[in-house]
């Protein structure tokens, strides 16, 4: 029935977190979207997001013990600058396909995705202070656990408790996973609680985007404005230290957003 709809030009169902785990190829996502630093070809803006999260982290401003990536995929883009700042860093994400994908470039698995194209862009986005040999070593010692999470449970990580974090990063996944504004903005919440009274969220994301397109299959994605994220935030009680948007002025086949945006907001009580 999802994969009805997912495949159908009249689509339906929105793809949540079960259309994930049946049917998403998590090495179709990343040979798309991730083989080299420009990301995919249509959508041009994977280096953008790298130089975000390198200029966010590497000011050496946000840092701490424990850092949770929450709907990590089958990637590790995101913490490629983080992993400097933090003592521990816990991944994470709904579907199986997603973590074990991960696990293989972890243990360096014959067979794993090639990362360093990625890894050396940030290395040298960064002055070159580590070589991407020393820099994927960081990571995979930081990285301490890969858990399976639902950001739509109050505890995205029952039964497990995970203890607060110092920071938490997102990217590109509270719009595949929530279904309407009501459920990102309850999301919104629960993932406020695995934060420690001071610390920030990170996120990155997509304005406007209803669907993007891996291996011939369309996944939803909830659209939206840069107005309701900055409300969400201020009514759960975040502080927006930064807001920053590029819109995306390239044709698309794979997407439709109309910008991609990263956010710094700190947790105020
Ligand atoms: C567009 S991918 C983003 C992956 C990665 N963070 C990135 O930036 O490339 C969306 C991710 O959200 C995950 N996801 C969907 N529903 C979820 C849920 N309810 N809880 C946690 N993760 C979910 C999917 O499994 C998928 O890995």
């Amino acid at each position: 029935m999802q994969m009805a709809a997912m495949e159908g030009s009249g689509q339906t169902t929105f793809t949540e977190g079960e259309s994930y785990q049946d049917h998403f190829d998590p090495r179709a996502y990343l040979n798309s979207f991730y083989s080299c630093p420009h990301g995919n070809s249509d959508e041009n803006c994977l280096k953008y997001e790298l130089r975000q999260l390198s200029k966010s982290f590497g000011a050496g401003k946000y840092k701490g013990r424990r850092l949770i990536e929450i709907g990590s995929g089958p990637s590790i883009h995101g913490l490629i600058s983080a992993c400097e700042h933090f003592e521990e860093i816990i991944m994470s994400d709904f579907a199986d396909c997603n973590r074990q994908e991960i696990e293989r470039w972890l243990r360096a698995d014959a067979d794993c995705f090639d990362w360093d194209p990625v890894i050396q862009f940030v290395c040298e986005v960064e002055g070159n202070r580590r070589t991407p040999g020393e820099k994927k070593v960081r990571l995979k010692q930081t990285v301490k656990q890969v858990l399976k999470c639902d950001v739509r449970l109050e505890n995205p990580f029952g039964p497990l408790v995970v203890g607060p974090a110092d920071c938490l990063l997102s990217c590109l996944c509270l719009e595949a996973a929530c279904r309407d504004l009501e459920t990102y903005q309850r999301v919104l919440g629960n993932l406020k609680m695995l934060l420690k009274p001071g610390a920030v969220l990170v996120m990155v994301g997509v304005l406007n985007e209803t669907f993007y397109m891996v291996g011939g299959k369309r996944f939803s994605c909830l659209a939206l404005r840069e107005s309701f994220i900055q409300e969400t935030l201020k009514n759960l009680g975040f502080s927006v230290e930064e807001f920053n948007v590029m819109p995306l002025r390239s044709n698309n086949m794979v997407s439709d957003f109309t910008g991609i945006f990263h956010v710094v907001a700190r947790n105020c009580f």
